[in-house]
C-alpha cells in the first residue's frame, strides 16, 4: 500500500502511545484477543449503520449485504512477513478526521486513572486490568508490525464526496499517517483493516487456527455473517496441454488411471472385490497421466452459520459457550458466575428470550456512578440489536450489574426505543428480567452444598459464597430499597459473619435460634474485621451461653436491618445497648431474682460511689448481666449511640456540620450507662475500698459537684482508679476516649505506684537539635550517594525536658519544676 499522494503525519496523543506499549507488553500470551476485538469493531460499525439507516433511509440500499469478511493472503515472495489478514466491514466507516480522531486518540473516559493503575502493575495484572478496560484496535499491534486501515464513511460529508483514506502506523511508530487511498474507491461503504502480521505471528495467518478462533470467542457474538475468504491452490488436470480431451480419455480407462484421493482409494478397494478374478498373465493396462496444472480459487466460507446462542435450546449450548458469548458480547476478561436462559412472555403478548449473566464482579464504577440509563441489557428484535439504552425502564441501580440479552419475536424490526416506551414492553421486560435475576439468586443460594466428584470441591452452596462477595453489597443496596415484596426475598439472600458461624442467612439464624429467643443479637462496628468484633466485650456473655450474633461490619449493614423493623418474628437487637434479652429469664427466674436482689445490695456503696463519681458523664452505673471475664462495658441506652453509630455520625459531621447535628450527638453521648462486672476481682476489689471509704454522709450533705469534706488518699487512688476503668470500658466498648492525654498519664502513674518508681521523676531528655539554616545555593544536580551531612560531636548543651504528671498531693517528694515553655525554646 504504497502511495505517491502526499501524507499528513500525525503524534499520536501520548495516552494513545501509553496504552499500545501496556498492551503490547501484558498480552503477548493472549494475542489472540486481537480477532476478537476487530470483529467486535465491525459488529458496532455494522449496527450503528443499520440502525441509523432506520431514520436515514438513503445510507443503505435495499439488498445491500451487511457482512464482515476476514481475508488471508499470502504475502509476497521476499517481504519477509508472515502474510496478512484483512478484515473488512460494510457498516458505517470513518472519514478522514474521524480515522485521525477514533484511531489517534483515546477517548474513553478514566483513560488516564486506568494507565496510571497499570503502568504500577505487574505484567500479569496488567493483562487483567487491560482486559477490563477494552483493548480495541490497539490490540492489531499484538500481532501486526504495520497496519493499515481504509475506511469509507456510509453517509456523504457535508459538502463532499465520499472518499476512501488510509490511516497506516506502524508497532513502534510515534505518529501516524491519513491519506487518500492509491488504490481509489475498492469500498462501498465501511473500513477494511489490513493487518501485515509479524513472522512470530504467522499461525495467525492459517485458516484452521482463524476458523477455530471465531468459533470459540466470535460466533454468537454477531448477527452478521462473518466470511472467511482463502485462497486454495489445487492441482487439476490440465485439459488444454492434453491432445485427447480428459473427459473422454476417461471415459475409456480403468478408474485405477484417474488420479486419487484417498477416499477413491477405499472405494476402489471395495469395486475391486466385485470384479472377475484376472488370470496372473494378463497384465493391466496403465494409462498415460494427464498433464497436471497447479489453479488458485477463491473460497468464502461463513464461518458463523450457527444460530445465535440465545436462539439455540439450551440442552445444546455447553457452559464453556455460554462463558464465551458473555466475554466477547460484554466486553469481560472474567468469566461470569452464573447464567439464566429462558423464554418468556411480556404479558403484552410479546414473547421473548433471554439470557441473564450474574457478572463475577461489580462494574468499577458502580458506586460512584450517577444512575446511568444504559447499562448492561442488549435489546434484540428477531435476533437484531436495538438498543441497549431503556430509557426510564433502565434496571435499577442495585441490580445495574446484571447483563441480560432480550430478544423479542414479535415486534416490527425498525421499532424505536421510544416506540417501545410507548407501550408497556418495556417496563414488563425490566420486571421480569429483575425478577428472574433474583429467582436466580435464591436458587444459587438455596443450592444445598454438594461436592463435585471430580475436583472434590464443594458445590451448591459455594458458588454462592462467590457471587455474595462480587455482588453482596448491591443486594442489600436492593434489599434496603427495593420494593416491599423484593425487601423480603433480598433480605433473606443476605448473608452474615456471625461469633460462631462465616457465612449465615437471616432464615438460617433464625431456625438456629434458643428456646426462648424473641431477639436476633447484632454488634456493628464498620470497618472492622468479624473476627476482631466477635472477641468484643458486648459478645462475651452470649458466646459464652451459645447464643448466635451477627457482626456487622458495612456502613449500611446496621440501617439495613433497622429498616426490616423484624425478621421472622424476632426483633433486633444491638448488643451495645440495652435492653438485651436472652428470653430464659423466666426460666431460673426466682433464682436469679434472688441473686440479683443479693448483689444490688452488696455492691450498693461501691455503685453510690460510682455514680457520684463518674456524674455527668454516663446516665447510670449498674450490675451487667452481658459481661463474664471483663470488668466493664459501657453500653448505650436505646436512644443513644451506639459507639458504632458515634463514628459514623462524626464522619457525617465533618462533611455536614450543623448544630442540630452536634445537639444531637452531644444528647447521644449521654445516653449511656457504665455496666459493671460482680464477679470481676477489679470491681470486688474496688467494693472493698469503697466500703473502707466514710463518704456517704460527706456527698449527701454536699451540694456542688465536688464535696467539702477531706478527700483520703486510699479515695485518691481510687478516683484514679476509676477514672481508668470508665476510659477501659470506653475503649473496649469501641468509643474514644475524650483526651487521651490524660488517660495515658493517669496510666503512667499506677505503673509507677505499682514498680516503686518515684511518681514525679522525671525523663532525661537529650536531644540533639538540627544544624543551622542552610545559606549556600542549592544543588539540584543531586549525585546519587549524596556525601553525609557533617555534624560537630554534641554541638549544643540541651537542658533537660520536663514533663507534667498530675500532682498527687500524697506523695512524699518535693514538687518537680514545672516545665517552661517559652524557656524551654529560649534554650533551643
Ligand atoms: N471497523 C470500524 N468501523 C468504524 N469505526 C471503527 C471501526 N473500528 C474502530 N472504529 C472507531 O474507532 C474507535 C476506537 O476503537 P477502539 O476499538 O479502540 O475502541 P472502542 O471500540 O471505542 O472501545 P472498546 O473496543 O475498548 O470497547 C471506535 O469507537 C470507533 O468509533
Amino acid at each position: 500500500q504504497e502511495s505517491s499522494t502526499p501524507k499528513e503525519k500525525h503524534e499520536y496523543q501520548s495516552d494513545v502511545a501509553r496504552l499500545r506499549r501496556i498492551v503490547i507488553n501484558s498480552l503477548y500470551s493472549h494475542r489472540d484477543v486481537f480477532l476478537r476485538e476487530l470483529i467486535s469493531n465491525a459488529n458496532d460499525a455494522l449496527e450503528k449503520l443499520r440502525i441509523t439507516a432506520l431514520t436515514d433511509k438513503s445510507l443503505l440500499q435495499a439488498g445491500e449485504p451487511l457482512n464482515i469478511t476476514i481475508k488471508l493472503l499470502p504475502s509476497p515472495a521476499g517481504t519477509g512477513e508472515a502474510g496478512r489478514v484483512v478484515i473488512t466491514d460494510t457498516g458505517v466507516g470513518m472519514t478522514p478526521e474521524e480515522l485521525t480522531q477514533n484511531l489517534g486518540t483515546l477517548a474513553k473516559s478514566g483513560t488516564s486513572d486506568f494507565l496510571v493503575q497499570a503502568e504500577g502493575a505487574s505484567t500479569s495484572q496488567q493483562g487483567n486490568l487491560i482486559g477490563q478496560f477494552g483493548l480495541g484496535f490497539y490490540s492489531s499491534f499484538l500481532v501486526a508490525d504495520h497496519v493499515y486501515v481504509a475506511s469509507v464513511p456510509a453517509a456523504r460529508p457535508e459538502g463532499g464526496e465520499r472518499e476512501q483514506w488510509v490511516f497506516a502506523s506502524g508497532a513502534e511508530d510515534q505518529s501516524f499517517e491519513v491519506y487518500p487511498d492509491p488504490r481509489g474507491r475498492t469500498l462501498e461503504h465501511g473500513t477494511e483493516i489490513t493487518l501485515v502480521v509479524r513472522d512470530d505471528a504467522k499461525e495467525f495467518v492459517d485458516p484452521k487456527k482463524v476458523k477455530e478462533l471465531v468459533e470459540k470467542h466470535s460466533s454468537f457474538s454477531t448477527t452478521y455473517p462473518i466470511y472467511l475468504y482463502t485462497l486454495i491452490t489445487e492441482e487439476v488436470p490440465d485439459e488444454e496441454a492434453s491432445s485427447v480431451p480428459i473427459a473422454e480419455s476417461l471415459e475409456h480407462e480403468a478408474p485405477s488411471a484417474s488420479p486419487k484421493s484417498e477416499a477413491d482409494e477405499d472405494s476402489e478397494a471395495a469395486i475391486v472385490e466385485d470384479l472377475p478374478e484376472e488370470s496372473e498373465d494378463t497384465a493391466p493396462v496403465t494409462p498415460p497421466l494427464p498433464p497436471m496444472k497447479n489453479v488458485t480459487r477463491e473460497v468464502y466460507e461463513q464461518l458463523n452459520d450457527q444460530p445465535p446462542i440465545w436462539v439455540c435450546d439450551a440442552k445444546t449450548v455447553s457452559d464453556e459457550e455460554y462463558n464465551e458469548f458473555y466475554k466477547s458480547t460484554f466486553k469481560d476478561s472474567h468469566d461470569p458466575l452464573a447464567h439464566l436462559h429462558f423464554a418468556g412472555d411480556s404479558g403484552s403478548t410479546v414473547s421473548f428470550k433471554s439470557l441473564l449473566y450474574i457478572p463475577s464482579e461489580l462494574p468499577p464504577d458502580f458506586w460512584s456512578s450517577q444512575m446511568s440509563r444504559v447499562n448492561g441489557v442488549r435489546l434484540m428484535v428477531k435476533r437484531v440489536f436495538i438498543t441497549n439504552d431503556l430509557g426510564d425502564d433502565a434496571l435499577p441501580k442495585w441490580i445495574s450489574w446484571l447483563r441480560a440479552i432480550v430478544d423479542a419475536d414479535d415486534l416490527p424490526l425498525n421499532v424505536s426505543r421510544e416506540q417501545l416506551q410507548s407501550t408497556k414492553f418495556l417496563a414488563q421486560i425490566k420486571s421480569i428480567l429483575v425478577k428472574r435475576a433474583i429467582s436466580l439468586l435464591q436458587k444459587l443460594a438455596n443450592a444445598p452444598p454438594s461436592i463435585n466428584e471430580e475436583t472434590g470441591e464443594e458445590e451448591g452452596g459455594a458458588k454462592y459464597k462467590e457471587v455474595w462477595k462480587a455482588i453482596g453489597s448491591a443486594i442489600k443496596m436492593g434489599a434496603m430499597e427495593g420494593s416491599a415484596g423484593q425487601k423480603n426475598k433480598l433480605g433473606s439472600l443476605t448473608r452474615w459473619a456471625t461469633n460462631t458461624r462465616e457465612f449465615v442467612g437471616l432464615d438460617d439464624y433464625v431456625s438456629n435460634r434458643k428456646k426462648g429467643q424473641k431477639q436476633i443479637f447484632y454488634l456493628a462496628g464498620v470497618g472492622q474485621r468479624a473476627e476482631d468484633l466477635a472477641k468484643s466485650v458486648f459478645i462475651e456473655k452470649l458466646h459464652a451461653r451459645g447464643y448466635e450474633v451477627l457482626l456487622l461490619t458495612e456502613p449500611m449493614d446496621e440501617i439495613l436491618l433497622n429498616s426490616f423493623q423484624r425478621w421472622g418474628g424476632l426483633t433486633f437487637q444491638d448488643v451495645a445497648k440495652k435492653g438485651l434479652k436472652y428470653g430464659d429469664e423466666d426460666l431460673d427466674a426466682e433464682a436469679d431474682k434472688t441473686e440479683q436482689a443479693t448483689l444490688a445490695v452488696r455492691f450498693a456503696p461501691l455503685l453510690g460511689w460510682l455514680k457520684q463519681e463518674y456524674k455527668g458523664t454516663v446516665m447510670d452505673v449498674v450490675i451487667s448481666n452481658r459481661l463474664v471475664t471483663s470488668p466493664c462495658a459501657i453500653v448505650a441506652d436505646q436512644y443513644g449511640y451506639s459507639a458504632n453509630m458515634e463514628r459514623l455520625m462524626a464522619a457525617q459531621q465533618r462533611t455536614a456540620k450543623d448544630s442540630a447535628n452536634d445537639w444531637m450527638a452531644e444528647f447521644a453521648r449521654k445516653q449511656r450507662s457504665l455496666e459493671i462486672n460482680p464477679k470481676s476481682p477489679l470491681i470486688e476489689g474496688m467494693l472493698r475500698v469503697v466500703q473502707g471509704l466514710d463518704w456517704e454522709e460527706d456527698v449527701l450533705s454536699d451540694e456542688g459537684d465536688k464535696p467539702s469534706r477531706e478527700i483520703t488518699q486510699a479515695e485518691f487512688e481510687l478516683k484514679e482508679v476509676a477514672q481508668i476503668l470508665l476510659d477501659g470500658a470506653l475503649v473496649r466498648s469501641g468509643f474514644e476516649v475524650s483526651d487521651p492525654n490524660t488517660f495515658f498519664s493517669r496510666v503512667d502513674i499506677i505503673l509507677r505506684r505499682s514498680l516503686g518508681v518515684s511518681e514525679t521523676a522525671q525523663a532525661k531528655v537529650d536531644v540533639r537539635p538540627a544544624p543551622p539554616v542552610e545559606t549556600g545555593p542549592l544543588d539540584w544536580n543531586f549525585k546519587q550517594h549524596e556525601p553525609e551531612l557533617e555534624f560537630k560531636e554534641d554541638p549544643f548543651e540541651l537542658g533537660d525536658f520536663d514533663y507534667e504528671l498530675p500532682k498527687n498531693p500524697f506523695s512524699q517528694e518535693p514538687e518537680a519544676k514545672a516545665f517552661d515553655e517559652a524557656q524551654g525554646h529560649d534554650e533551643l
